[in-house]
């Protein structure tokens, strides 16, 4: 299991410094509305790659007050335990000035790319913003799916990251007309190849995780079952990828009128339905966030199966919306679940499902007892 011992912010949102110690698996951050218990959530969020539990720009993360610097900074100490042999290291990453848009992430002091981060630590969230996933755009239940593949393959990330920088340079090319054919078709090249990459990661997750999801071991939560809507995700379950991507760059290739790419992973959408088949778009909102409890259960369990440690789960008030029997089914399944759960509640009664195993503290507007 992979678990936070220590966490420290410094000028981050609500928080003007935070020295926090983490003894717990269970942590249970309980406060009234707007006491920062949420702002603690997406802290630990951004030791992982990407903009974190709320999307935020990073530059809005930084606590606005007279004295504050205009930069924020999240560290943490963690444990590894692996076969019974523990490493400790520390993750920190934060921008130093307002105006900065990129952040670096630090291992043991040193920058790593987002795939050594992302090899080092894995989080997947739930948060009430998440029960609008199913009725809103593709692309969040897109990010959805890439936090799940990025727990099994750390190098997801930055294959997502290489694609959309290739496809915004494809783009400004043809969009100023300042395209060299041969230039056009080595980014069209590069981006036929993260392309496949991506859809056969996530391809490989949804593999996996229905067949864990299929066990139904986390019933009453349903045995939920996912699908990838993405014609590239069509063509390889049919073809080899080396000849997805021919076909590819042929398209793109032949498609440099019209700026935005015309097959593109960031054009797939992720689709949940229950046993029933169900979809989740149509489903009452406890429903909803029962397919994505029973998801987020069973992508613990195959993380720890194939890597040997789970994601840590950061669930921002998992218990509302969810019937006595739900509530308590999850309050069950979290303690027996081999990985750190940090989790919110505005109510010390919402906690009750998960008896005396979790630690309570309790968050006042920045500071936490
Ligand atoms: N950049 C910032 N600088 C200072 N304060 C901020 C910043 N961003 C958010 N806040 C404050 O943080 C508080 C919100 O914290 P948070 O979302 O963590 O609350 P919460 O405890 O999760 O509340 P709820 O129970 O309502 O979800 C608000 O009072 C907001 O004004």
């Amino acid at each position: 299991m992979t678990r936070l011992t220590t966490l420290r912010l410094t000028d981050f949102r609500s928080y003007a410094a935070l020295d926090l110690r983490i003894e717990a698996r269970i942590v249970a951050l309980q406060g009234p509305n707007g006491s920062g218990k949420t702002n603690l959530l997406e802290a630990i969020s951004l030791l992982a790659p990407g903009r974190g539990l709320r999307g935020a720009k990073f530059a809005e993360l930084a606590r606005r007050a007279p004295a504050a610097s205009g930069g924020w900074a999240v560290a943490a100490t963690l444990a590894a335990t692996l076969a019974d042999e523990t490493r400790r290291f520390t993750l920190g990453t934060g921008i130093e000035t307002s105006g900065a848009d990129r952040r670096k992430i630090l291992l043991d002091g040193d920058p790593v790319t987002a795939a050594i981060a992302a090899a080092n630590f894995a989080c997947v969230w739930l948060t009430p913003q998440m029960d609008r996933l199913f009725t809103e755009g593709a692309s969040a239940r897109r990010r959805f799916l890439d936090r799940l593949t990025l727990a099994l393959a750390p190098g997801h990330a930055s294959e997502v990251a290489a694609f959309e920088a290739a496809a915004a340079n494809r783009n400004r090319q043809i969009e100023q007309h300042t395209a060299d054919p041969a230039w056009l078709a080595v980014i069209e090249d590069s981006m036929a190849r993260h392309a496949a990459a991506i859809t056969a990661a996530r391809l490989d997750l949804i593999a996996r995780l229905n067949k864990t999801l299929a066990l139904g071991s986390f019933a009453p939560f349903p045995a939920a079952q996912m699908t990838l809507d993405c014609p590239i995700a069509t063509r390889l379950a049919t073809e080899p990828a080396l000849a997805v991507e021919d076909w590819l760059r042929r398209l793109y290739a032949t498609n440099r009128i019209e700026p935005s790419a015309p097959v593109s992973p960031q054009r797939a959408d992720l689709i949940l339905t229950d046993a029933t088949g169900l979809a989740a778009a149509l489903a009452s909102t406890g429903q909803q966030r029962a397919m994505l409890v029973a998801t987020i259960l069973a992508h613990a369990t195959l993380v720890t199966t194939l890597r040997g440690t789970a994601p840590v789960l950061l669930l921002d008030e998992p218990f509302v919306h969810l019937d006595a029997t739900h509530r308590m089914a999850l309050g069950t399944a979290l303690t027996r679940l081999d990985a750190q759960i940090i989790c919110t509640a505005t109510d010390r009664d919402q906690l009750t499902p998960l008896g005396s195993d979790a630690t309570i503290l309790n968050v006042t507007h920045g500071a936490i007892h």
